[in-house]
């Protein structure tokens, strides 16, 4: 079974997905060609970044998966240490993934502060850049050294206990309904007062803990929303699905897509 992730070699993803991978692993450039390429069935397992501890979501994943029919089957949580890599200290850009210069903000402004900061498709890209440029630092995992690139800075993220979540996604069939967390996407296409408040009251009333609650704009109009919600609870459970069975109510302009139940593993 193949699992394809963002690529190339060495991103924090690609670490992420060496965890659940059982064979080959496969890279792309972008969250979309992941989560489009398990949708339809070129892979059977792909891993993408969502949420980071500092930054917050990879919105493009959110977006990419409320777009697409796929399963999430497993959490997987990482560290991220991150380190400057370049040929020397005389660079002029650092290259890196979005959220790793976003992590490194204050590490980058107070110790390069002439530095353009060029945000590439991964850390494995920003680093690859380096290699082929000495006036490239790439941002990414200090195994990522060697062959011409230094390690000039460890630790260079800008919070001590850095963690990035990712997802294991499969084809629609290997959703699960076992497992102790899980993910739902509710589109309500509709707006009053106390709208927020019902789609959390049915968890509320349960004892049902939610672990993230993320909006994204819809796409449709200014003000319209997309909700992305974690439950630390088995889509199994009675109490569960009596709670969705609730907010499948008040959606019924709209949807909720069960994503799928799963477990966490961390990786260091
Ligand atoms: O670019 C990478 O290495 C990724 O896998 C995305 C990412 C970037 C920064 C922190 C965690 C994941």
């Amino acid at each position: 079974m193949t699992t394809v992730t963002l690529g190339p070699e060495g991103t924090y993803s690609h670490r992420a997905a060496t965890a659940v991978a059982d064979d080959e692993i496969a890279f792309t450039e972008s969250v979309h060609s992941i989560v489009s390429g398990v949708a339809g069935g070129k892979f059977e397992q792909g891993v993408v970044p969502i949420e980071n501890s500092i930054e917050g979501s990879v919105t493009e994943s959110l977006d990419a998966l409320a777009d697409a029919d796929v399963a999430v089957t497993r959490e997987i949580v990482t560290p991220i240490r991150h380190a400057l890599l370049a040929q020397g200290e005389d660079f002029a850009t650092v290259a890196s993934h979005s959220q790793a210069l976003a992590q490194c903000r204050d590490y980058l402004l107070g110790t390069y502060p002439e530095a353009d900061l060029e945000a590439v498709a991964s850390t494995a890209s920003g680093v690859e850049r380096a290699r082929e440029d000495p006036t490239i630092a790439g941002i990414g995992h200090p195994d990522n050294a060697g062959d011409g690139l230094q390690v000039l800075a460890e630790d260079i993220q800008d919070q001590n206990s850095n963690a990035t979540r990712f997802f294991a996604i499969a084809g629609p069939e290997a959703r699960s309904v076992s497992g102790g967390k899980s993910s739902l996407i509710v589109y309500p296409n509709t707006n009053y007062p106390g709208l927020l408040l019902e789609l959390l009251e049915p968890f509320a009333d349960r004892d049902i803990n939610l672990s993230r609650l993320e909006s994204r704009p819809s796409g449709e109009r200014l003000g319209d929303y997309v909700f992305h919600i974690d439950l630390e609870a088995g889509l199994y459970e009675e109490r569960t699905q009596a709670a969705i069975a609730e907010i499948e109510e008040f959606a019924s302009e709209g949807w909720v897509k069960r994503m799928g139940s799963y477990d966490v593993e961390h990786v260091v």
